[in-house]
């Protein structure tokens, strides 16, 4: 146990309150949707996960105003960052240039981010275009899918893609090749209403 945890990643969840934060670490950890009503998180939280890859500690943070000077004391404590905003509220995506600026500030340089355009089940609600976060996670460097805790579509991926990064940077020989995130995101995401298994 104690291996397990000395060698633990620690990714974080944030993104405005009501995108789905906590309902995609849920997914994620016990493979259920969490319906109904909606109980915002209370600073911060975390669940662990042992994946075939590595083992995670997901933080999973409030978004909520009020208790970001909790968070901003965890960011620099996390490698990577699931960056979440919600395909049917448009400010939860034009706040992501905001949450940008503060990763900057916050979380350690070469921390792992990627945007995730969350929802993506609710194609009646849907006001934003898939193209629109993946311009937007271009102009910022970052890789990108759409994810939805309800269906699980791309959840499992999410996780594994940014475990597999920071297996490779700490396990990566001199002359190994980098491993491409946004290459393996591309080759392995599903958008939203396709049927593959
Ligand atoms: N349709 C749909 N609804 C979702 C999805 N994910 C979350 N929700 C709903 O969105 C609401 C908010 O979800 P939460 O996971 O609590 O949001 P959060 O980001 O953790 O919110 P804070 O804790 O306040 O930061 C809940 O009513 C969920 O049922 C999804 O993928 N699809």
């Amino acid at each position: 146990m104690y291996e397990i945890l000395s060698s633990i990643s620690s990714v974080m969840l944030v993104g405005d309150s009501g995108v789905g934060k906590t309902c995609l670490l849920v997914r994620f950890k016990d493979g259920a949707f969490l319906a109904g009503s909606f109980i915002s998180t209370v600073g911060i939280d975390f669940r662990n996960k042992v994946m075939s890859i590595d083992a995670v500690k997901i933080w999973d943070t409030a978004g909520q105003e009020r208790f970001r000077s909790v968070t901003h004391a965890y960011y620099r404590d996390a490698h990577a960052l699931l960056l979440l905003y919600d395909v049917t509220n448009k400010a939860s995506f034009d706040n992501i240039r905001a949450w940008l600026t503060e990763i900057h500030e916050y979380a350690q340089q070469d921390v792992v981010v990627m945007l995730l355009g969350n929802k993506a089940d609710s194609t009646h609600d849907r006001v934003v275009k898939r193209e629109e976060g993946e311009k937007l996670a271009k102009e910022f460097g970052v890789p990108f899918m759409e994810t939805s805790a309800k269906s699980g579509l791309n959840v499992e991926l999410a996780f594994t893609a940014v475990a597999k990064e920071l297996k490779h940077r700490t396990m990566k020989e001199p002359d190994e090749p980098k491993f491409q995130l946004q290459e393996y995101v591309n080759k392995e995401v599903r958008t939203a209403g396709c049927c593959r298994s």
